[in-house]
């Protein structure tokens, strides 16, 4: 697929994907959706890729979804195409993909962010969903998502006064998992999928999937789930790697078998 809001690449077992619509600070229109959910699930798909990146410039993860697209748009066309439900096959995607935010991420930039399995951060991201300014409300899941995120309070704070909060803040709250040097943003969280993609494919796709069951069903369950899964792992040949390496004090070879 030529691709022309995003950019594609690989680096080495990770996928990256970069948002690339500059002189719209990467707004969020139906093209980029297209775009994102094909090339994610390209790389969910192929056996070379462990992990994702998503990210976009400097200035802007993405300054939300595009106002100019949606402006003119009615109840009726809204409703009937279910506006902004494709962006839900982007958290289908089975390998775990890491958003790299630098500066703005807001109202769908936000939540795109938050569909991302942790969000790692540079000292001049800020994060907010404004779509209240906008007479609107989040629609690609600011509302649910932020509040497990974050707790109730701040995310009726942010999303009923439309306000940002910086990378500092969004750390302290647990929106993001660690903030770094924004000029060292890219190449941190590479290292961090890098790290992740090294690992047996099988039992990260089931901790991924692990820890999201925690937030869709009760304790009880979510325990019962996890241990089935880990005893699973049993049947890989990676598990007997894993630990032979350990005991033998070297470095395993996974074969995601
Ligand atoms: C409705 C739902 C469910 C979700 C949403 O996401 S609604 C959108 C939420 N986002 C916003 O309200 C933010 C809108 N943008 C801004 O407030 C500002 O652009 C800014 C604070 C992020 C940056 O301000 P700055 O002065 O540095 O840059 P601008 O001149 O304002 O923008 C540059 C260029 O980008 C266009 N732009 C920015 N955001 C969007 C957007 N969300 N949709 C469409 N276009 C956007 C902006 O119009 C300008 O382009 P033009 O000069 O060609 O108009």
């Amino acid at each position: 697929m030529a691709y022309e809001t995003i950019i594609v690449e690989t680096r080495g077992k990770v996928g990256l994907i970069t948002l690339n619509r500059p002189k719209a600070l990467n707004a969020l229109n139906s093209q980029v959706l297209a775009e994102v959910v094909a090339a994610a699930s390209a790389f969910d798909a192929d056996a070379g890729i462990g992990a994702m990146v998503l990210t976009g410039s400097e200035k802007a993860f993405a300054a939300g979804a595009d106002i100019k697209e949606m402006q003119a748009m009615s109840f009726a066309d809204a409703y009937t195409q279910d506006f902004f439900v494709g962006w839900e096959e982007l958290t289908r995607t089975r390998k775990p993909i890491i958003a790299a935010v630098a500066g703005y991420a807001l109202g769908g930039g936000c939540e795109l962010a938050m569909m991302c399995d942790f969000i790692i951060a540079g000292d001049n991201a800020k994060f907010g969903q404004p779509e209240i300014t906008l007479g609107v409300m989040p629609g690609m899941g600011g509302s649910q998502r932020l509040t497990r995120f974050v707790g109730k309070s701040k995310a009726m704070d942010m999303c009923l006064t439309g306000r940002m909060m910086d990378a500092a803040e969004g750390e302290r709250c647990g929106l993001v998992s660690r903030v770094v040097p924004v000029a060292e943003l890219l190449e941190e969280t590479l290292k961090a999928a890098a790290k992740i993609a090294e690992f047996s494919l099988p039992s990260v796709m089931m901790t991924k999937e692990a820890v999201n069951r925690a937030y869709e069903t009760t304790l009880t369950e979510g325990l019962r789930f996890e241990r089935r899964l880990f005893h699973s792992l049993f049947a890989l040949d990676d598990q007997k790697e894993g630990m032979a390496a350990f005991v033998e004090k070297r470095k395993p070879n996974f074969t995601n078998r």
